[in-house]
């Protein structure tokens, strides 16, 4: 609890000095812009680093704990295209359980950058299809169509109780589900302890329809 929360805790409980207890101060302190990106840029670098210390094998057993829960979730992918990820930085790693849609009738679909600030671009892809490297040497079809998926499974480094996702600061998760003609389900995935109270929601935020960790 901070200070101020303290102190606006004891003053329901005595007389109040002047009425400031009775002002939500919350917005106020998460109304500016720059103070929100600036406390996401640490919790971030936190988050990750927490993350990158996981060993390889714990990553692996989590990643398959995650891979069941969205088999029960998502069900029979046939007819359906999921939007999924190549994951990078210790990512939970969905790639055999991506690679089982398109075996079982669905379509598989990868998230490229085309430019800062733009929406990502959702390409059709399957085992075999030429990957190229781009923003941070992720790889991303190299020619697939461009779709729009039903279902988009979000790798997240952070997340509050409320589905809000904290991603790597690009915004472009928020900005591609923004664009959209008809929102997807939305479903973020990371690792359990990630989770913090709250990542102060900013009017662009767009909460995740539902949340899988291990
Ligand atoms: N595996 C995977 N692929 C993915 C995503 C993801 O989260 N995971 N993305 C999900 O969005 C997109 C890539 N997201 C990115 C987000 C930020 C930056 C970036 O350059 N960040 C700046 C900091 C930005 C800032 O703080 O202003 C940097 O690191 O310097 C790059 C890619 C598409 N592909
Ligand atoms: N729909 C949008 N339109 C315009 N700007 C946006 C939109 N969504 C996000 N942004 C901007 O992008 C920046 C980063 O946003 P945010 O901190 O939410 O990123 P993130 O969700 O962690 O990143 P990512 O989705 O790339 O992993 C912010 O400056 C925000 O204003």
């Amino acid at each position: 609890m901070s200070n101020v929360e303290e102190d606006l805790g004891r003053r329901t409980y005595s007389s109040p000095p002047c009425y400031l207890g009775e002002f939500s101060y919350e917005p106020l302190r998460v109304g500016d812009p720059d103070t929100v990106a600036a406390w996401r840029k640490a919790v971030r670098e936190r988050l990750l680093a927490e993350r990158l210390a996981l060993p390889v094998e714990e990553r692996s057993i989590r990643s398959a704990r995650i891979v069941r829960r969205l088999e029960q979730e998502i069900g029979d992918p046939e007819g359906k295209t999921v939007g999924s990820y190549w994951p990078v930085r210790g990512e939970p790693d969905l790639r055999s359980w991506a690679i089982g849609i398109v075996e079982r009738g669905g379509r598989l679909a990868l998230p490229v950058v085309i430019a800062k600030g733009s929406p990502l671009e959702y390409r059709l892809w399957m085992p075999g299809d030429p990957l190229e490297r781009g923003v941070w040497n992720i790889l991303v079809p190299a020619h697939g169509a461009a779709v729009l998926p039903d279902i988009v499974v979000a790798p997240l480094v952070g997340y509050d109780p409320h589905k809000f996702r904290l991603g790597y600061g690009g915004g472009f998760f928020d900005r591609t589900l923004a664009a959209m003609p008809s929102k997807p389900c939305v479903i973020g995935i990371g690792y359990g302890e990630t989770r913090i109270p709250t990542i102060y929601p900013q009017p662009h935020d767009i909460p995740m329809d539902l949340l899988i960790t291990e």
